[in-house]
């Protein structure tokens, strides 16, 4: 199926200006970029670098030559060039439009289509337009008895079946957004954001927003809730439904942009539709909107976003940290608190903190919500709720927290959106059903007054696989050993006999299953980057266990590119958007399908093209490794049909090796997905025994590691032995030394 094909394809949308039906086709934001190494190693210093690992005695002047200009070249690293080049751009058009009139800016606006009344799509146009970028929108219906065999409406996409019963679901058309002006003309959307995602410089909406942000903002009338064969009524308007939104779109495609402005336009909107003052013992800004996200690098990051798009237009946006606390009326008490505004609590002596959007995991928030454990305070403020990475938070690890959460948002006009690129159906299910349940509890679902509600499913592309636009290897290391021994040859290809693989260029990530194991292998290849190319300062490990602060100082020298190689868990799995990102290296093979799809997603972001990512697997992993081929053999196919196979590096899973793969059971999968590979989890420090000696990152043999631990026992069992003779001595001097009278 040629799922993501219309990603990297061009469409039919003007790039700027007023939408034509008729306009010429033009690429989409997501449409796959000629390949653009914003990494500052540029091949070329990446080379240098192979080379000076290779450079022995009578190389070192080339070495040194060249290592004035890696050093050079480190300090301009920008793994975000373009938006260094947007965001001079944007200070130069800022300031060009400070010396123009404001009636000249209006007209200019004008005509440069932002205030332009831009024509509605008929249903056929929406139909079309969606069906070309792949966006599919679904009104999530309730589970009802099969009554008859044969479903003659064609709108209905099912009966999707579950024990007799089907789910009534049917497919819309709502008018898609096809081009960011019509944020503003259509769906009135405050100008300063407007202003802010200009100076973002996108330039045009990416699929995932294309089809969310008409359901999620949605004018006041009925406008795109035309069903196929649903009489047009011109005259009559109806109240625009309620949506609670569930999106499914690929990695990198531009969900948290999707959210960020529905998000900041329902909070403006809200301000400027009650201007209130604020009551007396009030704070100026209250926490209106949840974001949620599993890890806290995930939070830092949207928190990040959201300041660019929130500049100006009076919205605060802030990552819960762990010395805050949410008072039950939602003012953020903290003891110590950095920067934001601060106020002293008429009732208490804490300090209040206060902010619009507060985005935060759930165990965090949680936390900060419950006087007593998990016993959260009520959240009745809250108008929206977002799960980032949803499927993840409604999973077993983090579901109670996230539940809890939701729970506590008593607010009746609640708005609830979840977004991830893999969503299940069992995750699926779960969150409508909480959603129905949540309403009936609430009581909305017999009030007459209130809009009509809908759960809507959106799904860009195909569901649940991993994007086309890199280029994947699976490879057979037989064993640790062997992965090591690969990791290298990758590292250095020049040392390798040519196998068609790709190389992998820094920076990249390389994931682990476990903690111990990522320190292990960053023990490990410590030393592998030459000093000439910034040594072992150029590769370094993060992980969960470590302090908050230390993980910030990672995470910021991985993205200003003064780190090339991370080594870390699935951590940093979800979410994380490194631009200029070249690869991922899966060193243990992800737990389940959808971690391999998120892993691998840290490159080819935006549909850029050169990613690559390697997964190793040895004879241990045999059983379970069919997860992840066949997302890569779909993702195959999805490249296929858009004309592109064999490209970077030919087949990532050849059809014979997926034919003779084990299928791995349902019972083996729900074990791999909590545990990983058995094997692998043990420690031999804590378990011991020879499979976890077996399964150890180390280079070095098994005879090797007895000589050096009897070296090492020799050389500790003689610093003891010099200890005791010291203290022996010391013992007699002071005996010698003591007054023990006058000898008769
Ligand atoms: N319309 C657009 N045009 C160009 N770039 C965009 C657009 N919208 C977002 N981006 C950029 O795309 C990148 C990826 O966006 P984002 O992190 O939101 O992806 P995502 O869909 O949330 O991915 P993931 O599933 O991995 O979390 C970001 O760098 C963002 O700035």
């Amino acid at each position: 199926m040629d799922a993501f094909k219309l990603l990297i394809r061009s469409t039919n949308i003007q790039k700027t200006g007023p939408v034509s039906r008729k306009g010429p086709a033009a690429p989409t934001p997501s449409a796959g970029a000629p390949a653009r190494t914003q990494n500052p190693l540029d091949n070329d210093d990446f080379l240098h670098m192979r080379e000076t690992s290779e450079c022995k005695g009578t190389k070192r002047k080339r070495c040194g030559q060249t290592r004035t200009e890696v050093d050079g070249v480190s300090g301009e690293l920008d793994f975000f060039g373009d938006r260094a080049r947007l965001s001079v751009l944007s200070e130069h058009t800022k300031k060009a439009k400070r010396d123009v009139p404001k009636s000249e800016q209006a007209r200019i606006q004008k005509s440069e289509g932002f205030e332009e009344e831009v024509p509605e799509f008929d249903e056929v146009e929406c139909r079309q337009i969606l069906k070309r970028h792949k966006v599919k929108i679904t009104i999530l219906g309730q589970t009802c008895q099969v009554q008859q065999h044969h479903n003659n409406d064609s709108t209905r996409t099912g009966p999707q079946k579950r024990g007799g019963k089907k789910d009534m679901h049917t497919q819309i058309w709502p008018q898609p957004l096809t081009s960011f002006q019509q944020l503003r003309s259509r769906y009135g959307i405050s100008r300063r954001l407007a202003a802010n995602l200009d100076a973002q410089g996108y330039a045009e909406p990416t699929e995932v927003q294309l089809g969310s942000l008409p359901l999620l903002l949605g004018s006041d009338d009925d406008r795109g809730w035309r069903r196929k064969g649903a009489r047009k009524s011109k005259s009559k308007k109806h109240p625009r439904p309620e949506v609670d939104l569930i999106t499914i779109a690929p990695t990198g495609s531009g969900k948290t942009l999707g959210f960020m402005i529905h998000v900041l336009q329902g909070l403006l909107k809200e301000r400027q539709a009650t201007k209130k003052s604020v009551p007396e013992g009030m704070t100026k800004h209250q926490v209106q909107a949840l974001i949620i996200a599993p890890t806290h690098e995930l939070a830092d990051q949207i928190v990040n976003e959201g300041k660019k798009m929130a500049a100006g237009t009076g919205i605060k946006i802030l990552g819960l940290k762990k010395n805050m606390r949410l008072h039950p009326e939602l003012a953020i008490v903290s003891e110590q608190v950095s920067g934001g505004t601060r106020d002293r609590s008429a009732h208490t002596n804490e300090t209040l903190v206060n902010s619009d959007i507060l985005v935060s995991t759930p165990l965090l928030l949680l936390h900060a919500i419950s006087a007593k454990e998990f016993t959260p305070a009520p959240l009745p403020a809250i108008r929206f709720l977002v799960l980032d990475e949803a499927d993840v938070l409604l999973d077993h690890l983090f579901r109670e927290q996230t539940l809890a959460i939701w729970r506590a948002c008593s607010n009746t006009s609640l708005r609830t959106s979840l977004w991830s690129a893999t969503i299940g159906s069992s995750i699926e299910s779960l969150a409508h059903s909480f959603i129905l349940d949540r309403r009936r509890d609430l009581g909305l679902h017999l009030s007459p007054q209130l809009p009509p509600h809908h759960v809507i499913r959106l799904v860009v592309g195909l569901k649940d696989s991993a994007i086309p636009n890199i280029s994947h290897r699976l490879i057979y290391a037989a064993s640790e050993q062997g992965k090591l021994l690969a990791l290298r040859q990758l590292l250095h290809p020049s040392t390798a006999p040519t196998t068609g693989a790709p190389s992998l260029q820094p920076p990249f990530l390389i994931f682990t299953q476990t903690i111990s194991r990522a320190i292990a292998l960053h023990s490990e290849l410590l030393y592998d980057i030459p000093v000439e190319a910034g040594g072992s300062s150029r590769i370094a490990v993060l992980h969960s266990d470590l302090s908050d602060t230390a993980r910030s100082k990672i995470m910021a020298g991985f993205r200003n590119g003064e780190i090339w190689i991370l080594i870390t868990t699935d951590l940093l799995s979800r979410g994380m958007d490194f631009r200029g990102m070249n690869g991922v290296l899966n060193y243990d093979i992800p737990n389940t399908g959808a971690s391999y799809v998120h892993r691998v997603g840290r490159t080819g972001r935006q549909g850029r093209e050169g990613g690559v990512a390697v997964t190793l697997y040895t004879k241990e992993d045999v059983p379970y490794v069919k997860n992840v081929a066949n997302v890569i053999s779909a993702s195959e196919r999805a490249k296929a049909n858009q004309g592109r196979e064999g490209e970077g590096g030919g087949e990532g899973v050849q059809k014979w090796l997926l034919e003779a793969l084990p299928d791995v059971s349902k019972k083996t999968k729900k074990a791999l997905k909590s545990r990983g590979v058995e094997s692998r989890s043990v420690t031999v420090e804590h378990e011991g025994g020879r499979e976890a000696r077996r399964m150890r990152i180390s280079t070095k043999s098994g005879y090797d590691r007895r000589l050096e631990n009897k070296k090492k026992g020799a050389v500790g069992g003689s610093g003891r032995r010099r200890k005791q003779r010291d203290s022996d001595k010391a013992d007699e001097d002071k005996a010698g030394s003591e007054w023990s009278g006058i000898d008769d």
